[in-house]
């Protein structure tokens, strides 16, 4: 049975459809690892607010797991700035700083020199280790974490997400994230939104499949390579080809090396797999 199934969803605030499932059912089984992303507004903190009804909505969802079984990060932390680490530690925690759990804990998310410091006085990375802390603390089924490492720079944010993977592995696990390479490592279905609409919903694997999707092989935007027969996308400052097997992508290799046209190379690369699906759908669209 799935732990949370959404059935004709949707979400009106002020006249706007801001999230538009109407069509779709959605099933969240066990042990699913689910990268939810869209562009900035798209519907993903609302979908989340749904799921874990905290918001108004027409249509279906059946919950089938307990409120206290759900660990949740959302984007926006609600505890106040003055409150010292230790005192959030036993409010959530609801147990003494002294119980083993605590100190175990503390240990494990290298908090120790942190309890007697005030909430200001810790580091991004900081609080967010704290409050992956929080949330695992009660060994929680279903773990939601909405943008965690935002803000982030590189080497927190990879601290991070080992610290999500290592404790994560037996859990369901729902992921917002505008950073492609969290996706990669901590998800192994997408749920793509945009514009409150789901664009796609399923395995990676199954999305590369039915996309055939092989490989992704980018080049400088600006240089001339023509191929007219390969699948490409293009962002800022990359032209990425989308190859069907290792056949075409070997030849594309072998062309570009031919033409000492400098490249990198990705099996399966999400961020691709992402931008060609929003493209072909805005195709559709008009
Ligand atoms: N309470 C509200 N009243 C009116 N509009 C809202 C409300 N909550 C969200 N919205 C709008 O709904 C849309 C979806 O918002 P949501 O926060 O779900 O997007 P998101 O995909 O999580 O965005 P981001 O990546 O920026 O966090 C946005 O246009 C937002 O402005």
């Amino acid at each position: 049975m799935p732990l949370v199934e959404l059935q004709q969803v949707s979400v009106v605030k002020k006249d706007r459809i801001i999230l538009d499932l109407k069509n779709v059912e959605i099933s969240i089984e066990k042990g699913d690892k689910i990268g939810i992303i869209g562009s900035n507004g798209s519907g993903k903190t609302t979908m989340i607010r749904v799921i874990l009804n905290l918001i108004n909505y027409k249509g279906t969802v059946h919950r089938h797991i307990q409120t206290k079984d759900v660990g949740i990060q959302m984007q926006h932390n609600q505890f106040s700035d003055l409150m010292k680490v230790k005192e959030i530690i036993s409010l959530v925690c609801n147990c003494s700083l002294a119980d083993s759990r605590i100190q175990e804990g503390l240990q494990r998310f290298n908090l120790q020199k942190l309890v007697d410091k005030r909430l200001s006085y810790l580091s991004g990375g900081e609080k967010q280790r704290l409050t992956i802390f929080l949330v695992i603390f009660h060994n929680p089924a279903l773990l939601i974490f909405d943008e965690i490492t935002s803000g982030l720079d590189f080497d927190s944010r990879n601290s991070i997400i080992k610290l999500i993977q290592s404790l994560t592995s037996d859990k369901t696990l729902l992921i917002v994230s505008h950073y492609f390479e969290e996706i990669e490592k901590l998800a192994d279905k997408l749920l793509i939104l945009d514009d409150g609409k789901l664009l796609a919903f399923d395995t990676i694997e199954n999305l590369c499949e039915t996309h055939q999707f092989f490989s992704a092989i980018s080049i400088d935007r600006d240089v001339a390579f023509e191929n007219s027969s390969l699948r490409f996308v293009q962002t800022d400052s990359q032209k990425i080809f989308m190859t069907k097997n290792q056949e075409e992508e070997e030849k594309v290799m072998e062309k570009l090396r031919h033409d000492n046209i400098p490249f990198t190379y990705k099996p399966k690369d999400i961020k691709t797999l992402y931008t060609y699906i929003r493209k072909q759908t805005q195709r559709e669209i008009v």
